[in-house]
C-alpha cells in the first residue's frame, strides 16, 4: 500500500506507552494526520510528555477517557459536561477537539489489563465495529472476542443478531521505536482483505518485516523470535563488550565495535543472496580465529541454548494466554 492510498481514518490508541508511542511516531513521520489521532493514557505525566513530543497531540486521561476515544462525543456540550464532571482531561490545544467516533482501535495496554479495558468498551466496540487491533502480547483473539461479548448470551452471538467487529492480532517489536521494528500479524476469519491491508500499512510505518501467520498458536512463535528477540541481540552484545573489557579494551571501543558488527552482519544478511550458513562459512577460514571462536560456541550447546532460548519464550506466550485469557479472569 502506497502511502497515498495509506489509511488515514480516525485511529485510537488505548494506552499511550513506548510501542503505541512508537507506533504512533512512525505514522506521523509517514504523514498520518496527527488531527486524526487519539490516544488514552491513565498517567496525566505521560500525556503531557507526548503532548510536548507530538504537538497538537490529542491525549485523553480519566475513567471515560477510552470510551470517548472510541465511540466519540454526540457534542461539544457532553464533551465539556465530562471535562467539567472529571470524567476526562483533554489537551484542549490539541489539533482536533472533536470526538468522531474512530474507525480503527490500537489496544495498546499491558496484557494484564487489556480484559478490564475491553469489556468496559464492549458495548461501543459493538454498535460502532471499528477494526480493532490488538498488540498485547499472549492474549489470543479469542479472548477478545469473547471481552467484547460481554453481556451478550452465546445465543445471541450464534444467532447473529449481536455482532462483534474483527480482531487482528499483532506482536511487533521494540526496534519499531526507530522505525525497523519486525511484526507479526494474525486476523481473525471475519476481517476483510481490506481491514487486513489497513492493520498492515498501520504496522509497516513503524516495521521492515511485517509477516502474517495463518495459524493464531504461531503468534507465540513469532514472539519467541522477533518479539523478544531484541533482547537476545542485546545480551549477545553485552557478553561480547564484556569479553573485550576482559582482553584489556576500554568499553566504549568494545561496545562501538560489537554494535557495528552486529548492524554490519545483519545487513548483509539482509542484502545478501547467500544463506546464513553461506555468509557464516566465508568469515571463516579453516584453523582460523573465526573457526576457534565457532568451535568454543558449538562446544558449549550455542544452539541448543537459543534453541530453549527462543522455545522458552514461546512456551510463555502460549502460558500468558491461558493465565490472562482464561474464562475464569
Ligand atoms: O517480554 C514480554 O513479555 C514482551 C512480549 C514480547 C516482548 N516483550
Amino acid at each position: 500500500m502506497t502511502q497515498q492510498e495509506q489509511h488515514q481514518g480516525r485511529l485510537a490508541f488505548i494506552g499511550g506507552g513506548n510501542m503505541a508511542e512508537a507506533i504512533l511516531g512512525g505514522l506521523l513521520a509517514c504523514g498520518y494526520p496527527l488531527s486524526q489521532c487519539v490516544v488514552t493514557e491513565p498517567i496525566q505525566a505521560r500525556c503531557e510528555f507526548l503532548q510536548s513530543k507530538y504537538p497538537g497531540l490529542q491525549t485523553l486521561s480519566g475513567p471515560d477517557a477510552n470510551r470517548l476515544a472510541v465511540q466519540g462525543s454526540k457534542s461539544a456540550t457532553t464533551t465539556q459536561s465530562l471535562i467539567q464532571d472529571g470524567s476526562i482531561q483533554i489537551n484542549p490545544t490539541a489539533a482536533s477537539t472533536d470526538f468522531a467516533p474512530a474507525e480503527v482501535i490500537i489496544l495498546a495496554v499491558k496484557p494484564q489489563v487489556l480484559r478490564n479495558v475491553v469489556i468496559d468498551l464492549a458495548p461501543a466496540l459493538r454498535a460502532l465495529q471499528p477494526l480493532v487491533i490488538s498488540i498485547a502480547a499472549g492474549i489470543e483473539t479469542s479472548a477478545i472476542v469473547r471481552f467484547m461479548a460481554d453481556g451478550v448470551d452465546e445465543d445471541t452471538i450464534a444467532a447473529g443478531s449481536v455482532k462483534l467487529p474483527p480482531v487482528i492480532r499483532v506482536m511487533p517489536n521494540t526496534p519499531a521505536l526507530v522505525l525497523e521494528g519486525a511484526a507479526g500479524m494474525y486476523a481473525t476469519a471475519d476481517a476483510t482483505a481490506e481491514q487486513r491491508e489497513v492493520a498492515e500499512s498501520l504496522m509497516a510505518a513503524v516495521s521492515k518485516q511485517v509477516s502474517w501467520v495463518e495459524t493464531e498458536s504461531l503468534i507465540d512463535t513469532v514472539t519467541g523470535i522477533s518479539g523478544s528477540g531484541p533482547a537476545y541481540f542485546f545480551l549477545m552484545m553485552e557478553a561480547m563488550e564484556e569479553a573485550g573489557v576482559k582482553l584489556g579494551m576500554d568499553r566504549a571501543t568494545a561496545k562501538a565495535l560489537t554494535i557495528q558488527t552486529c548492524l554490519g552482519a545483519a545487513k548483509m544478511a539482509q542484502l545478501s543472496s547467500d544463506d546464513l550458513e553461506t555468509l557464516r562459512i566465508k568469515v571463516t577460514s579453516p584453523q582460523g580465529t573465526t573457526d576457534a571462536a565457532i568451535k568454543a560456541f558449538e562446544a558449549g550447546g550455542f544452539r541448543d541454548l537459543v534453541e530453549k532460548g527462543v522455545t522458552a519464550a514461546d512456551a510463555r506466550s502460549r502460558t500468558l494466554a491461558k493465565e490472562l485469557g482464561g474464562s475464569k479472569l
